[in-house]
C-alpha cells in the first residue's frame, strides 16, 4: 500500500464557471486556473502522484502548454489513474476537504463523489467529499478563494 496527501489553491474570479469535483456549481464566481480550475480533482491528482512517488500536477501537465488550456481536470485525473493502474495500484479509498465559505456545496457532494468514483475506475464507497467553511477567517473566509487536500490509499490491484 502507498499512501498520498494533495493540497491546491484557485483564485474565484468573475467571468469563470465553478467547477468541483467535476461538476459545475452554480455561483456568481468561478476558479482562475489554466485548465478548468478543478481544485479538488488538482488535489486528489497530486494525492496520487504523490503516493506513487511520480511528483506533482505541474510536472505532469505544465501550465505552459497549450494542450491543458481550459481542460476538463477529469482527464487529467484519468490519466493520473491510468498512471497507477499502469504501475498495479487502484484507490483503496480517497477522501478530500473543500474549504469554501461560499456557495454550498453539500447539494453537490454526491455527483462529485460519483463522477470521481467513475474517474477513479472504484466504487463510489472508496471515495469522500467533505466541505468546510473557514468561519470567515482568511483568504477562503474572505471569498477570495477555495482550497482543497486530498489523501489517498492506493492498494495493490490484487489486494482486497
Ligand atoms: N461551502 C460549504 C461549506 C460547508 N458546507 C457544509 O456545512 C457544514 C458546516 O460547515 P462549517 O464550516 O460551519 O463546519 C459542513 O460540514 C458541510 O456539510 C457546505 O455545504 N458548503
Ligand atoms: C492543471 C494545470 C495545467 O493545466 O493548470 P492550472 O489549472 O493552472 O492548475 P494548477 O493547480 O495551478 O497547476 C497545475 C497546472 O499545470
Amino acid at each position: 500500500m502507498r499512501i498520498g496527501h494533495g493540497y491546491d489553491v484557485h483564485q474565484l474570479v468573475a467571468e469563470r464557471q465553478l467547477i468541483l469535483g467535476g461538476v459545475e456549481v452554480p455561483y456568481s464566481l468561478g476558479l482562475l486556473g489554466h485548465s478548468d480550475a478543478d481544485v479538488l480533482l488538482h488535489a486528489i491528482c497530486d494525492a496520487i502522484l504523490g503516493a506513487l512517488g511520480q511528483g506533482d500536477i505541474g510536472k505532469h501537465f505544465p501550465d505552459t502548454d497549450a494542450a491543458y488550456k481550459g481542460i476538463s481536470s477529469l482527464k487529467l485525473l484519468r490519466h493520473v489513474v491510468d498512471l497507477a493502474a499502469g504501475q498495479g495500484y487502484t484507490i483503496g479509498n480517497l477522501d478530500s476537504t473543500i474549504i469554501a465559505q461560499r456557495p454550498k456545496l453539500a447539494p453537490y457532494i454526491g455527483e462529485m463523489v460519483d463522477k470521481i468514483a467513475v474517474a477513479c475506475a472504484v466504487s463510489a464507497s472508496r471515495i469522500n467529499v467533505k466541505a468546510t467553511t473557514t468561519e470567515e477567517l482568511g483568504f477562503e473566509g474572505r471569498g477570495e478563494g477555495i482550497s482543497a487536500h486530498a489523501v489517498v490509499l492506493l492498494q495493490r490491484v490484487a489486494e482486497d
